[in-house]
C-alpha cells in the first residue's frame, strides 16, 4: 500500500483489534484491511460460519462457555496463519489463553471509545445476547467497568471519538502502529 508518496507498507505481524462492543473492531478492521491490501478476519464471523447460527443463536442454545471455547479454537487459529487484520470479539481479550495467543504472534490494539459512543452504537441492535437485559445501558456499564483493566493490557491503545469516521479511525490505527517495524516494513 503506498502511503505518502514511494513508501510501501508490508503487514509482518498480525495486528489484532479488541475492545468493547461498539468500539468499532469490525468495521475499522475491515476498513484497515483493505487500506493495507492484507486479509480480514473476525473472530465472530468465523465461529457463525462453522456453527451455520448466529452469535444469539449459540449463546441461546450451547451457552456462552461453548462460544468461548470456539472463539479461543478459531483465535489460535487465526493468529497461525499469514499476516491479517483480526478483529476479535468484545470478550475475547478477557481471556488470557487469547492474550497469551496474540501477543506471541501479534499486535494488540484497543479501540478505546467511552461509555456514551458506544451506547450510540449499540443501542438499536439485537445481535448481541450480552446486552439482551431488562437494563442494557446498565449491563453495558457494568461490562465497561469490569473490562477496561483487561483491555489496557494490550499494546496499543487507539481513542475513538464520535467525530471521526470509519475511515479516519483506520488511518488513526495506522498512524499510531506506523513506526513499529515489527509490524510493518517499508517496502521501496
Ligand atoms: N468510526 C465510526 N464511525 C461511525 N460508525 C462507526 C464507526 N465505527 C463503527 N461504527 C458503527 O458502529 C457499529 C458498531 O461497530 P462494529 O464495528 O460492529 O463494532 P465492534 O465490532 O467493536 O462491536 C456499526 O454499526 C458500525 O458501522
Ligand atoms: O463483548 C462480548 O463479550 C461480545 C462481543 C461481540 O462481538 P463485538 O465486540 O464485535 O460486538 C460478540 O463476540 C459476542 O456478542 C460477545
Ligand atoms: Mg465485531
Amino acid at each position: 500500500m503506498p502511503i505518502g508518496g514511494q513508501v510501501e507498507l508490508r503487514l509482518v505481524k498480525t495486528v489484532a483489534l479488541v475492545g468493547m462492543m461498539g468500539s468499532g473492531k469490525t468495521a475499522v478492521g475491515r476498513a484497515l484491511a483493505a487500506r493495507l491490501d492484507v486479509p480480514f478476519r473476525d473472530s465472530d464471523t468465523e465461529i457463525v460460519e462453522a456453527a451455520q447460527a448466529s452469535i444469539a443463536e449459540i449463546f441461546e442454545r450451547d451457552g456462552e462457555a461453548f462460544f468461548r471455547d470456539r472463539e479461543a479454537e478459531v483465535i489460535a487459529r487465526l493468529v497461525r496463519d499469514e499476516p491479517v487484520i483480526l478483529s476479535t470479539g468484545g470478550g475475547a481479550f478477557l481471556a488470557e489463553r487469547n492474550r497469551h495467543v496474540i501477543s506471541e504472534a501479534g499486535l494488540s490494539v484497543w479501540l478505546k471509545a467511552d461509555l456514551e459512543l458506544l451506547w450510540e452504537r449499540v443501542r438499536h441492535k439485537e445481535t448481541r445476547p450480552l446486552l439482551q437485559t431488562p437494563d442494557p445501558k446498565g449491563t453495558l456499564t457494568q461490562i465497561f467497568n469490569a473490562r477496561q483493566d483487561i483491555y489496557a493490557l494490550a499494546d496499543v491503545a487507539v481513542e475513538a471519538e464520535p467525530c471521526l469516521s470509519i475511515a479516519e479511525m483506520a488511518d488513526r490505527v495506522l498512524a499510531t502502529i506506523s513506526g513499529r517495524t515489527d509490524v510493518l516494513k517499508e517496502v521501496s
